[in-house]
């Protein structure tokens, strides 16, 4: 038996971080997604490929006539160990331990900030759990997810296992969601290129917590504060063009208080002042920073403002918000 099953990326609108600390945040999934196969092999391993993936710690070295390879086991094995903990955590529910192969394959830039970590947990939980047989809902495998990532992060608000499970348009707060209505944001992301991995960033950030409580403290307050009033706005009925221009004003002042937390870049904070500077109502970071993606809110300019990412250095994206979540795309007995 063979089931396939595909999870999309995310960009998280407001609230990246201070969610870490109970506050609420808003995150839509976007038309990027991870592919998961999962199928029985005969040898009782569970084998993973990941094809977009590279190998960390991989070193050649070259003679004249020979080539050696030496390979950092450590690093290899740690990159697929969001795959590997959804795996054991599927076979542990379903009190089945059999052997697996799940192959991989990705249209989501990994540590960019836009949710690659949840998307291939989430498809890999949808697709294991179907192989083996377990009834899971979206719900059910959010929780999985956000259980892999705290396996593996330590600490996770969980909100991105939660939007690539369910899709659309999310307000979360604390394992808890509300499914804002599906608005066509005219927005633009922007990829410096360059990883920032989340798991080190909410680390950093927890640092800066504990040794300067009472700064860090009303920063976090702030950006919970910010999040309610971008929700408001969200569902309040006033005209597009007011709408815009207020959340715009919103993600500015979330980036500058990103900044302050330390998670910001000079390629990042480049992006987020060239998408202002060609027109954008607001630019800030999405995910966990330290490299990876921004976004721009640019109605009537997302043309401009891709324009000016690229000239900055960086890979512009116009995306989609996904409504669907977790999808499985084919089933072969
Ligand atoms: N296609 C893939 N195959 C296997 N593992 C993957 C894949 N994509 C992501 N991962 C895992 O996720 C890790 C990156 O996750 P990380 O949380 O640091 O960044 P992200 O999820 O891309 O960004 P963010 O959490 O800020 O949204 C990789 O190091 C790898 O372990
Ligand atoms: C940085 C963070 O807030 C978002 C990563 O996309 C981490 C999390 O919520 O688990
Ligand atoms: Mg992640």
């Amino acid at each position: 038996m063979r089931v396939l099953a595909s999870a999309p990326a995310k960009i998280i609108l407001f609230g990246e971080h201070s969610v870490v600390y109970g506050k609420p945040a808003i995150a839509a999934a976007i038309d990027l997604r991870t592919y998961v196969k999962a199928e029985f092999n005969e040898n009782g391993r569970i084998r993973i490929e990941a094809k977009d993936i590279r190998t960390p710690g991989l070193t050649v070295s070259f003679t004249e006539d020979q080539i050696y390879f030496e390979t950092d086991y450590g690093k290899a094995a740690e990159v697929l160990s969001y795959v590997r903990e959804a795996i054991n955590l599927v076979m542990e529910e379903a009190g089945k331990q059999k052997g697996i192969t799940v192959s991989i394959t990705s249209q989501i830039p990994v540590g960019a900030g836009l949710g690659s970590s949840a998307a291939v947990a989430v498809a890999t939980i949808g697709a294991v759990s179907r192989l083996l047989g377990l009834e899971l809902s979206k719900k059910e495998i959010a929780k999985l997810g956000h259980k892999v990532e705290l396996l593996v992060q330590g600490a996770s608000s969980g909100i991105d296992p939660t939007v690539s499970a369910v899709g659309g348009f999310l307000y979360y707060q604390k394992g808890s969601f509300e499914s804002l209505p599906v608005v066509e944001l005219p927005i633009v992301v922007g990829y410096t290129g360059s990883s920032g991995s989340t798991k080190e960033l909410v680390a950093k950030v927890r640092k800066n917590y504990e040794e300067m409580p009472e700064i860090i403290e009303p920063i976090l307050n702030s950006m919970g504060r910010l999040v309610e009033k971008a929700r408001e706005v969200i569902l309040a009925e006033y005209d597009k063009e007011i709408k815009f221009q207020l959340l715009g004003r919103l993600m500015n002042i979330n980036h500058g208080l990103l900044d302050a937390l330390g998670v910001s870049t000079k390629s990042l904070s480049d992006l987020v002042y060239a998408s202002r500077e060609a027109g954008a109502l607001g630019a800030k970071i999405t995910g966990a920073g330290g490299g990876g993606c921004m976004y721009a809110l640019a109605p009537g300019k997302q043309t401009e403002v891709a324009t000016a990412i690229k000239i900055a250095g960086g890979v512009p994206m116009i995306t989609k918000i996904s409504r669907e979540g977790l999808r499985i795309e084919e089933v072969e007995e």
